[in-house]
């Protein structure tokens, strides 16, 4: 492999850099170390004044990104590397490896996130918020071969042309008047209706990636149109995913789609007459049928807030939270400490279960007030009498708004050794089907167990919609201000197992199967870490012992991100 650095070289450069603004590593190795100095300089004054166009690329090589100029650092300084924007547009090498890589383990392991938090000087409020940022592990013959590149979403190529915000992401919202120089002249009527007609809202697809049975692989947010096509090798942007089927106009989906190899469940909500579609798109077709349509219970104006949901094999479990999309606070360009919902208990909190088959809505039940953004998983079980109850499990905040607000990058950067993240569980729902009014919501495992931390959660994707024993999840080592161990519980015998190393940021454990296995964590988990040091690296764990098995560095630090999937190497 060409140079990559070590380490301990890069995070000293890391520090130095750890507040500048997106820049550019050069990979022509023919150049001298005073001609990329002088080079990546001036790309980074030019970046400074406006975020450069296309990057160039970067492949195998990095060099140390440029000096900034002492007055610009801000905001981002001396913060953690995972709340701190990506360094440069894309990267691609091989990571330096301790340990063993399965051999089975051969495959592209892809992870969203967003990854850069300003545009110009400005710099954005809420971790939500940040442009998509493209991570991938590619396993091959036991070697690690990893990369960065940041989505081209039209928002972001957006920002980088005019230096600014150009579209409303989830908790900043573009000031009229650049806007009005943007495009449209502003008006108060015109931008209500650019924000309902979809025109003003983010495609900056950064919350999960998918791939879907056919094959194309594909990055969401909570937007219709942030569904963006990615070409899994090169992270390169293919382009939207065009759905067609009228269903675009209602802007907003949840952006966490069930996937499988045959086919896509996901939830579209209906803001003006509060309820939710279900819909199902086949493997290869970009047609979403609607299955079903659940009427919202509370009398609320809008519907609750849907990140994501959960299926058995039969049924669609939709939640309908009390934490509600509210137009008035949607319509509002300063943010609310909820952003764009309010919270609602006042008004109910309900599961509905929809017969994927008929699309009749079979349960629809009262139960505590919750506040999720993940579901884990979802079983149909039968009660002491026989009777069939759906068992719903998700990552829960104690129905504690506060979590959204926490996760503020000010807080984030700002909050050191204090323990100040709120307790969160295991939820899980017991719905019965036999027409009764209210449904259970129980703690699965003593929060104590994992830290009383508990989201970004992973199964064995073979247990979807089935009975299942094991979840892997972010919990604590507190004091903290944000999940920092990984967990992997088993909600049979109430146990868990927990990895910790101090001043690491752990992001989702991504569990993948050994082909073949016959128990149900027999296989790897994978998780990107941010360190305290500002470097970063892949941990591979065994999905049985929790022990490492493997570490992958990079040679620069990978701010936090979000979801992942799996790529089979075929
Ligand atoms: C990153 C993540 O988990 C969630 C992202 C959510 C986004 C981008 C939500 C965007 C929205 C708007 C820009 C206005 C309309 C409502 C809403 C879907 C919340
Ligand atoms: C990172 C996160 C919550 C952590 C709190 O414990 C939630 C992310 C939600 C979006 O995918
Ligand atoms: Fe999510």
């Amino acid at each position: 492999m060409a140079s990559l650095f070590t380490t301990k070289a890069m995070m000293s450069h890391h520090h130095v850099l750890s507040s500048t603004r997106l820049t550019t590593l050069y990979s022509d190795n023919s150049i001298n170390d005073q001609q990329i100095k002088t080079k990546s300089q001036a790309s980074h004054r030019l970046f400074a004044r406006r975020i450069s166009g296309a990057a160039r690329a970067v492949i195998n090589s990095p060099m140390p990104p440029p000096v900034p100029e002492i007055e610009k650092l801000e905001g981002e300084r001396r913060c953690h590397v995972a709340w701190t924007s990506v360094q440069q547009e894309k990267w691609e090498g091989e990571l330096t490896l301790q340990g063993k890589i399965p051999t089975w383990l051969n495959g592209t392991y892809l992870r969203n996130g967003p990854g850069l938090w300003n545009i110009g000087d400005h710099d954005f409020r809420h971790l939500f918020d940040g442009y998509s940022t493209l991570v991938k592990l590619q396993f091959d013959g036991g070697r690690v071969f990893a990369g960065h590149r940041l989505l081209e979403s039209d928002a972001y190529k957006a920002a980088k042309k005019h230096n600014r915000l150009c579209y409303r992401e989830f908790s900043e919202t573009p000031k009229p008047a650049i806007r009005n120089s943007f495009k449209n002249p502003f008006s108060g009527i015109g931008e209500i209706l650019r924000l309902f007609s979809g025109e003003s809202l983010t495609d900056n697809a950064n919350t999960g990636v998918i791939r879907l049975g056919d094959g194309r692989v594909m990055c969401l947010t909570e937007t219709q149109k942030g569904s963006i096509l990615v070409d899994h090798e090169t992270l390169e942007t293919i382009g939207k995913f065009e759905y067609d089927d009228g269903l675009s106009d209602h802007m907003i989906q949840s952006a966490h789609p069930i996937v499988t190899e045959t086919e896509m469940w996901t939830l579209i909500p209906d803001l003006v007459k509060p309820g939710y579609r279900v819909v199902r798109m086949e493997a290869g077709s970009n047609r979403r049928e609607v299955v079903g349509r659940v009427k919202c219970r509370s009398g609320s104006w809008g519907p609750g807030w849907v990140h994501s949901f959960a299926v058995t094999e039969n049924y669609v479990v939709v939640p309908e939270m009390p934490l509600r999309y509210s137009v008035k606070n949607l319509l509002r360009a300063e943010p609310t400490p909820l952003y764009k919902f309010e919270w609602c208990p006042q008004d109910g909190a309900f599961l509905h279960v929809m017969s994927k088959l008929t699309g009749e809505v079979v349960a629809s039940v009262e139960v505590p007030a919750y506040v999720t953004f993940h579901f884990i998983n979802a079983y149909e079980d039968e009660d002491e009498n026989g009777a069939t109850v759906i068992i719903a499990d998700c990552c829960e905040h104690n129905a504690d708004t506060r979590i959204l607000d926490m996760l503020r990058l000010h807080t984030l950067r700002s909050s050191h050794g204090q323990d100040v993240l709120p307790d969160a569980r295991i939820g899980r729902f017991r719905i019965p089907l036999d027409g009764s009014k209210y449904g259970r919501l129980e703690t699965a495992v003593e929060a104590e167990k994992h830290g009383r931390a508990m989201d970004m959660c992973s199964i064995n994707p073979l247990h979807l919609g089935q009975k299942y024993r094991y979840v892997y999840a972010c919990g604590a080592q507190r004091p903290c201000n944000f999940p920092n161990a990984l967990s992997k519980v088993d909600i049979v015998e109430k146990k868990v197992k927990n990895w910790h190393e101090h001043g690491m940021i752990p992001s989702e454990p991504f569990f993948v199967p050994r082909p073949g296995a016959i128990h149900e964590d027999d296989g790897v988990v994978i998780s990107l870490v941010s360190e305290g040091n500002g470097g970063s690296f892949a941990i591979l764990l065994d999905g049985s012992s929790f022990e490492e098995i493997a570490r992958a560095t990079f040679p620069y630090g990978l701010p936090y991100g979000l979801h992942g999937c799996w790529i089979p190497k075929h």
